[in-house]
């Protein structure tokens, strides 16, 4: 609601009331209709005042209220009836003025910000365009170059920034309502119509057509295929070339196509998944709300390698004390310049200071005796890691968090080798650890939740979207991942070529085909991994290496490429050819051509035609069985976790949600049925075989998403 009161004798204040963050619910319009109409009214009300209660003016309309049919007063009528107000109204801005919100103060006379405020239209974040008729006026009011930056890219900028582009016309570091209200009695009487943006036109700029062009290519190549940001070029071209009115009209055409569209429910989902994770629990019923989080202070880094040297950078642009160690004096020397060289370029990006001097270097590992939390980042390799457990366990002061980087040996067997194994996490960063967002924080059947408490709580400090995870074979990122490279491989066996794979998946929206991302990850590492599980392994006999390996169809395919020394970008050649060791710019090659040429001669493959949908039908199906199986395992909380993982540190497109929404998106009957269908084809390869949890789902009339855990529930209530 929005709760009306006459101050300094003669302002009417309207504060908007929905907490957390004063949302434009029906209610809070009602409530802002009804104000602004006695406000007009009342003779002794000179000028308006608008503010947000507890803290906050608006984050913008109610997302929850965009599933229903929606009810309660329209917001563009609502801001036109403020703007042609008679009476001045000024925004008294704080916290943050998001989406319709910003657009509110855009309706209004004048805008005040405390200083602390954050501003921005990021509805394009949500597969919406600012239709409330923020994408015609932040244009008549900064300009189109400086509206068009944000609308497409949904990026907040602070108070001082928004004062420098004329979003506001103050900012103060005292109660912002008071000074709004002082304001606001200083400017009755004085002429309106100046102040009313919509009946501005847009400043004048130089070559706007080469800007929109410009703009919308940059967009269509960063978007890969998500049509908000199409749509917030085409709008704010509108509000360029086109009268106000008929600009409203374009820009409610564009909402109209993008409202009901599969891509803004997806971007929707992310936004409430991205929060629903931060609700933990555990099998033993252990939540976020019933665990403290331990103090921690200090913290240590053992390894400082490429993944330990960005997680040192990470804790210390967090404001962590860290000792990183690193046992080699060569090593230690390179990580040193490494980690100083990171935090120069990181200060110098955001503007402030660096914290070099939060790093201390040790070669000692009895030098992190004092920390709170370890993270060890060693080279993955289990007696290795093993070692520097029972090391930690003797040096460390008890209740100090022992964490491994792993990206998926077991946590249960690290924890087994110390006195407290309870006190034993995974922290799985991602490459590169101080810029990839994500982290998965794996419990082992042993860890408290007071641990688990504790690194979530380390994760958000740190800035990492952070996702509670059991243990089991690469947790839930790589373990899912397996199954869309395996049937990528195999694919290739069947007759099609890397570049053909690629094309399908960046078309679906993926940056990176899976063959363009092995060949820049490095295709040695996941060989190494292969050799450690017995699977590249050469028959002596034939020298061959065999198409079955532990009871299943195996694709030795990728390990034959690296016997040939192709390790990707960094040697030049991989699934691509590059011209130089280290180019990023790979071309078709013919001599992976020929060698799968010869390789399906060699096994009797007959190659066929192979079309983008088979592609994503067996790369991602198999992907999302192995999300089910995660889900009826009880690795993963919800769908919602595998989603925000896959977003996060696999470059899953935003705007289709995760594997799991896609699934519901698809239609779980359709999966199963695909599923059905590619693993009659294919009997050998069990990733194909539909687990019971879909089949289950399937069977209870195919649940949205959301009540896909009641099932779950119901499953697991009868193991
Ligand atoms: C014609 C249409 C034109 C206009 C379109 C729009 O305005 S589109 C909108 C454009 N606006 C945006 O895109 C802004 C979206 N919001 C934000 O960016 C941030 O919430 C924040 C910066 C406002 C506060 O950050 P913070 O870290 O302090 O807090 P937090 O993020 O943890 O959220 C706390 C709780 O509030 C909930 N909730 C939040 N916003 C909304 C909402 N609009 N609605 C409903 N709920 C919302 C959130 O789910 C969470 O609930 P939970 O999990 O506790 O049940």
């Amino acid at each position: 609601m929005a709760a009306f009161a006459r101050v300094s004798g003669s302002v009417g204040l309207i504060t908007l009331q929905n907490p957390p963050v004063n949302a434009l619910s029906a209610a809070v319009r009602q409530g802002i209709v009804d104000s602004v109409q006695r406000a007009l009214r009342e003779p002794e009300v000179k000028c308006v005042v608008i503010c947000g209660q507890n803290g906050i003016f608006c984050g913008g309309a109610d997302i929850r209220e965009f599933s229903g049919p929606m009810s309660g007063p329209p917001l563009i009528p609502m801001i036109h009836s403020i703007e042609v107000a008679a009476k001045p109204v000024v925004a008294a801005i704080e916290g943050s003025a998001l989406g319709g919100g910003l657009e509110i103060a855009l309706g209004c006379h004048y805008r005040i910000a405390h200083s602390k405020t954050r501003l921005g239209l990021p509805e394009v974040t949500l597969g919406l365009l600012p239709a409330a008729g923020g994408s015609q006026r932040l244009p008549r009011l900064i300009g189109v170059p400086a509206a068009l930056d944000l609308i497409t890219t949904g990026r907040h900028v602070t108070a001082a920034e928004a004062l420098q582009l004329g979003m506001v016309d103050q900012v103060t570091d005292r109660n912002v309502t008071d000074v709004a209200v002082k304001f606001a009695l200083s400017v009755v009487g004085k002429p309106l119509d100046a102040r009313r943006i919509s009946m501005h036109s847009c400043p004048h700029s130089p070559d706007l057509d080469e800007l929109f062009e410009r703009t919308m290519q940059h967009v269509r190549q960063r978007a890969r295929g998500a049509i908000a940001p199409v749509a917030c070029v085409q709008a704010v071209r509108a509000a360029a070339t086109l009268p106000y009115a008929q600009g409203m009209e374009k820009e409610r055409e564009l909402m109209a196509t993008l409202f009901t569209s599969g891509q803004a429910r997806a971007l929707q989902y992310c936004f409430f998944a991205q929060r629903a994770i931060g609700r933990w629990s555990m099998p033993s019923g252990a939540r976020w709300d019933t665990s403290k989080p331990r103090p921690v202070h200090k913290t240590a880094v053992i390894g400082l390698g490429t993944m330990g040297r960005g997680i040192a950078v990470t804790l210390a642009q967090a404001g962590f004390p860290v000792i990183a160690v690193e046992n080699h004096e060569k090593q230690l020397m390179a990580a040193k310049q490494a980690i100083s060289g990171m935090l120069e370029r990181g200060a110098k990006r955001r503007g402030v200071t660096p914290v070099l001097n939060k790093i201390t270097y040790s070669r000692d590992i009895q030098s992190v005796a004092n920390a709170d939390l370890v993270i060890e980042a060693v080279f993955e390799d289990m007696a290795l890691k093993e070692k520097v457990f029972q090391q930690l366990s003797a040096i460390c002061k008890p209740g100090a968090l022992l964490c491994t980087n792993t990206s998926g040996l077991n946590i249960d067997h690290l924890a087994s080798q110390v006195r407290n194994p309870e006190l034993v996490v995974g922290m799985h960063f991602f490459a590169p650890a101080h810029v990839m967002k994500l982290l998965e924080v794996v419990y082992g059947p042993r860890s408290s939740s007071e641990a688990l408490a504790t690194a979530m709580a380390v994760g958000k400090k740190i800035g990492k979207v952070s996702v509670a995870v059991g243990n089991c074979q690469g947790f839930v990122g790589n373990r899912m991942l397996e199954h869309y490279v395996e049937q990528a491989l195999f694919l290739l066996e069947e007759g099609a070529t890397p570049e053909l794979v690629d094309q399908a998946l960046e078309e679906f929206g993926f940056a990176m085909g899976v063959f363009r991302m092995s060949d820049l990850s490095g295709l040695d590492i996941g060989w190494r991994v292969r050799k450690g599980k017995g699977l590249a392994v050469p028959d002596p006999t034939t020298g061959q290496t065999a198409r079955v390996q532990q009871g299943r169809r195996y694709s030795p395919v990728a390990d034959l490429i690296c016997e040939q020394g192709r390790f990707g970008q960094k040697t030049g050649q991989g699934w691509y050819q590059y011209n130089t060791p280290g180019s990023r710019v790979g071309k078709p090659d013919p001599w992976v051509h020929n060698f799968l040429k010869d390789y399906r001669a060699r096994h009797g493959l007959v190659a066929r035609r192979i079309d983008h949908q088979e592609v994503l039908e067996r790369c991602l199906y198999s992907m999302i069985n192995e999300g089910f199986r995660i889900l009826e395992d009880g690795i993963a909380a919800g769908p919602e976790d595998i989603d925000v993982i896959y977003v996060f540190g696999y470059s899953w497109p935003r705007h289709r949600g995760g594997p799991m929404f896609y699934a519901h998106m698809v239609g779980l009957p359709k999966v199963l049925e695909r599923l059905e269908h590619y693993h009659q084809a294919h009997p050998d390869v069990p990733s194909l075989q539909p687990c019971n949890l879909l089949r289950k789902l399937v069977a209870n009339g195919s649940p949205p998403i959301q009540k896909w855990k009641e099932v779950m529930k119901k499953i697991n209530s009868r193991l």
